[in-house]
C-alpha cells in the first residue's frame, strides 16, 4: 500500500519492485491529490489506483489504502497482512521484503525498516529525537528510526491502531498505540534508500510539519493517559536494537489498583497488500 502525493517520477519503480516482493499480491497506490501525473503512471506499471480528489495527507492516504486492501480480501480467507511502503523507495522498495516473513509468522505483530543514512539528508535529528523520547516515555522502547514509514503489519493490528494520528504524527501515534495494546513490534535493517529532506528551506519546511504533527500526536495521547505504566514495562533500552522483538508489557502481574491489562495480539494471516 503505497500513499503518493506528486510522485510520477518514482512511482512506477517503486510499484515494480513491490511487485516483486514475496507473499505480496496486490499493490495499491493511493493517489493523495496529486497534480501531476501519479495515478496514470501508477496504473501503467501495475498496481490497482485510488485516488483523493484533494490532498489529505498520508495518513489519511493510508487509511484510505487500508479500506480498499480490506475489500478485496477474499472472504473465508485469512486477511492480507499490509506492508506500508512510501512512494519514493524506487527499484529499492524490493529491500522491504525482510519486513514481511515475521510479521507472517507470527513473530512480531509490525515490523518497521530501519534505512542506512541516506546520501543528502539534511536532518539533525531533532524530529527523530522527540518522536523517539516520546516512544520511550509512554512505553519504555526506543526505536532507532521512529519516523520510518515502510512498515508490515496484521490487519488485527492496524485496525488497532485507528483512527491514525494525522499527517506525519501516524507512525509515532501508530507505534504507541500498538505497543500499548500489547502487539510485538521489531526494527528489521532495510537497505532502502529514498528522497531525502535536503537542508535547505523546503527541507526545513517539511520538519517543521513533521514536528507539528509528532507533538500533536504525542499530545493526544498523553491527555488520554496511553502509556504503559513504567512498573510493567519490558525490556530496558539499553537492551534493544533493530532485529530483537519487542513487547512494552512483561509478565509481570497488574500492580493493585491497575485496571490496564496488555491483550493478546496474534492472528493467522497470508497474502500482503503492497
Ligand atoms: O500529503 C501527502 C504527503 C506525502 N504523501 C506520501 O507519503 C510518503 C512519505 O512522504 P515523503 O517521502 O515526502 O516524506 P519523508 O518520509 O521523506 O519525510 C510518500 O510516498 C508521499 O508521496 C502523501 O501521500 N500525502
Ligand atoms: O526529514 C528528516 O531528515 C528526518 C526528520 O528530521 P530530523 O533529522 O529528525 O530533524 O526524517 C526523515 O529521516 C528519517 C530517518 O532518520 C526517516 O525515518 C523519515 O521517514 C524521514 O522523514
Amino acid at each position: 500500500m503505497i500513499p503518493a502525493k506528486d510522485e510520477a517520477d518514482r512511482i512506477a519503480a517503486t510499484v515494480r519492485a513491490a511487485r516483486a516482493i514475496p507473499h505480496v499480491d496486490l499493490v495499491l497506490v493511493v493517489d493523495d491529490g496529486s497534480e501531476d501525473d501519479t495515478q496514470h503512471v501508477a496504473r501503467r506499471s501495475g498496481a490497482v489506483v485510488v485516488r483523493h480528489s484533494v490532498n489529505r495527507g498520508k495518513a489519511s492516504a493510508m487509511e484510505t489504502g487500508a479500506s480498499v486492501v480490506a475489500m478485496r480480501d477474499v472472504e473465508g480467507a485469512p486477511r492480507r497482512l499490509l506492508l506500508f511502503l512510501d512512494a519514493d523507495l524506487g527499484e529499492t522498495a524490493v529491500a522491504t521484503a525482510p519486513l514481511v516473513p515475521p510479521v507472517l509468522e507470527g513473530r512480531a505483530d509490525c515490523t518497521i525498516a530501519v534505512l542506512p543514512p541516506q546520501p543528502g539528508a539534511g536532518g539533525r535529528g531533532i524530529v527523530t529525537g522527540l518522536a523517539r523520547r516520546s516512544i520511550l516515555r509512554a512505553t519504555g522502547w526506543s526505536p532507532t528510526q521512529p519516523l520510518s514509514g515502510q512498515r508490515c503489519l496484521t490487519r488485527e493490528a492496524f485496525d488497532t491502531a485507528t483512527p491514525l494520528s494525522r499527517g506525519w504524527g501516524v507512525e509515532t501515534g501508530m507505534t504507541i498505540d500498538l505497543l500499548v495494546a500489547g502487539y510485538t513490534l521489531q526494527e528489521v535493517p532495510c537497505d532502502l534508500r529514498h528522497r531525502p529532506s535536503a537542508d535547505d528551506l523546503s527541507g526545513q519546511l517539511h520538519r517543521g510539519a513533521q514536528y507539528r504533527d509528532v507533538a500533536l500526536a504525542v499530545s493526544a495521547r498523553k491527555m488520554r493517559g496511553v502509556r504503559v505504566p513504567p512498573t510493567r514495562r519490558g525490556d530496558n533500552p539499553a537492551r534493544q536494537r533493530p532485529g530483537r522483538p519487542y513487547r512494552a508489557w512483561s509478565d509481570a502481574p497488574a500492580a493493585e489498583g491497575s485496571t490496564t491489562e496488555a491483550p493478546a495480539a496474534r492472528t493467522d494471516e497470508g497474502a500482503t497488500g503492497a
